[in-house]
């Protein structure tokens, strides 16, 4: 069993202070709670504070890392870091960490797919690499938000074996609908767990309902976080994922060749 702690938080806009010292309390609250994994949301460090980047984007992550790597070792648990706004050589990227309880810096995705509809293209550049890893004993993957709407992207992500996808965001209220019904989606096609936390609160633009949700590989939604700020827990048999792909051989069937 993966008991995973779903941290569906309001972030504050532009106020990367406040907003780390809620990641803080959400994380010892995780442990308090003896979470393995801990679940962060999209851009929680600045929220879409995008014409703000050049003063408040994190340099090259430093800051982000140094506080996850810290605090995972201090309460020993596995951090899906959400994501953060990041300046690299020059670019801004909405940027995702995870860590091990040893600190280990894990994996580092950059969002592949950007969302033109809040203007993410012109300020922020896109990633362009896979982001499957091993955390908790568990292979598993993780992409941001809009990625979702994009399953070519997460079956190559998936295909190498991963059992849990995890997904971090900041999803409107006014789609939320089809938040949960990509997310079902997801979790059949690849026939995995899908834990996928969402903001609450609003910035200048959208308001922001939460409903993280834990998806099992049927696409049977176990845990709906509701709409209020909260850390809920959920515990997760991974051995389910070999049953289903036991039952239904989706990956060993699939016809690459024909797909373009
Ligand atoms: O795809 C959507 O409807 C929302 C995507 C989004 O808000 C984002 O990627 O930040």
């Amino acid at each position: 069993m993966v008991k995973i702690a779903l941290a569906q938080m309001d972030v504050i806009f532009a106020e990367p202070e406040k907003n780390f010292e809620k990641v803080g309390e959400f994380t010892k609250l995780a442990a308090e709670k003896k979470a393995d994994v801990v679940v962060f949301p999209e851009m929680w460090n600045t929220g879409y504070a995008l014409s703000n980047l050049t003063e408040l984007a994190d340099s090259d992550g430093k800051r982000t890392k140094k506080f996850l790597t810290e605090l995972s070792k201090k309460y020993q648990i596995n951090i899906v870091g959400g994501s953060v706004a990041t300046a690299k050589s020059g670019k801004f990227y909405n940027s995702n960490y995870i860590f091990d309880t040893d600190g280990n810096l894990v994996s580092h995705y950059d969002k592949v797919h950007l969302f033109g509809p809040m203007d993410e293209e012109k300020f922020i550049s896109s990633g362009a690499s896979e982001n499957v890893f091993e955390l908790a004993d568990v292979k598993s993957a993780a992409v941001i938000c809009y990625d979702i709407r994009f399953p070519e992207w997460l079956c190559t992500n998936m295909k190498q074996g991963a059992k849990i996808l995890y997904v971090v965001a900041e999803w409107p209220e006014q789609r939320i609908e089809q938040w949960k019904i990509l997310l079902q989606a997801r979790a059949i096609e690849n026939q995995a767990f899908v834990v996928a936390v969402n903001r609450v609160g609003h910035d200048l633009n959208n308001r922001f309902s939460g409903h993280s949700l834990a998806v099992g590989p049927l696409g049977n939604i176990l845990l709906d976080a509701g709409e209020a700020e909260s850390l809920q827990l959920i515990d997760i048999d991974v051995n389910q994922v070999d049953i289903v792909r036991g039952q239904i051989p989706v990956f060993a069937d699939r016809r690459p060749e024909l797909y373009h």
